[in-house]
């Protein structure tokens, strides 16, 4: 059996994680799994998690980590027959050692974008709650203004993207990041991607990547003949 590939994708809010995942996912085959998504449809599930999740989302806060870790790594323990690309996770040292206690990973992608740059993007931000589709009205607008293109539904505007939770959500970003990324560097995992556009970033991300996959799956190919 081929060993299975499994990366982290951090940076602060509208560094592009979304769009680089859904690349990522679409040239590699990984799951893209979002945290995002996760607490949204805790929360219109309305579960016990997702009801406590959207007090703190609401005042642009993190979620806690102990709920957090207790709706994200059930969701992982699924997936053990997947290479995935986890999105939005860990977001604190708490949940990067949670995270480290189930599983090994690979390859941690850090995403440096100047704040100018991420609040202008967020402010042009419009998503497509059940899918989770990630439109922006001048970098990659729908066809038709306001609609989802694949199923013709609504887009919204989420609540934490408007700027009154979002000043809150950056300042907090740059407090908790910092022991996140000095703990995968110092595992030798993290490589970090500065740029203000995310077409310039790509092709390093994939020519990192296209390194990196083939190496592990062809380890492994060897491994299982012996
Ligand atoms: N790992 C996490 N730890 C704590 N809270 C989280 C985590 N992941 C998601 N959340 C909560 O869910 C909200 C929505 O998450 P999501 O990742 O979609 O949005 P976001 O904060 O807008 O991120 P980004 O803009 O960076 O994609 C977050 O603002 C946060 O309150
Ligand atoms: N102008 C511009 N907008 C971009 C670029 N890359 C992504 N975006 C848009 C798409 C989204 O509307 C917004 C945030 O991107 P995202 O992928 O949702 O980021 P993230 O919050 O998941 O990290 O910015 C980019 O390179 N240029």
């Amino acid at each position: 059996m081929s060993k299975l590939f499994r990366a982290v994708i951090m940076g602060p809010p509208g560094s592009g994680k979304g769009t680089i995942s859904e690349r990522i996912a679409h040239s590699f085959g990984l799951k893209h799994l979002s945290s995002g998504d996760f607490v949204r449809e805790n929360i219109a599930a309305k579960t016990e998690a997702g009801v406590q999740a959207k007090t703190y989302i609401k005042k642009g806060l993190l979620v806690p980590d102990h709920v957090m870790t207790r709706l994200l790594l059930p969701r992982l323990e699924e997936m053990t027959k997947y290479s995935w690309l986890l999105d939005g996770f860990p977001r604190t040292l708490a949940q990067a050692e949670a995270l480290n206690s189930a599983c090994d990973l690979d390859v941690a992608i850090n995403l440096n974008i100047p704040l100018e740059t991420l609040k202008e993007r967020l402010r042009h931000r419009w998503i497509h709650p059940p899918s989770g589709r990630v439109y922006n009205m001048c970098f990659n607008p729908p066809r038709v203004q306001g609609i989802d293109d694949i199923t013709g539904e609504p887009l919204i505007q989420q609540e934490d993207d408007r700027p009154e939770a979002l000043v809150a959500r950056l300042r907090h970003y740059k407090d908790v990041a910092k022991p996140v990324t000095d703990f995968y560097k110092a595992k030798g995992i993290l490589y970090t991607f500065s740029d203000t556009e995310t077409d310039r970033i790509w092709p390093y991300i994939n020519t990192l990547l296209s390194t990196k996959i083939p190496t592990i799956q062809s380890d492994a190919r060897c491994a299982s003949t012996h």
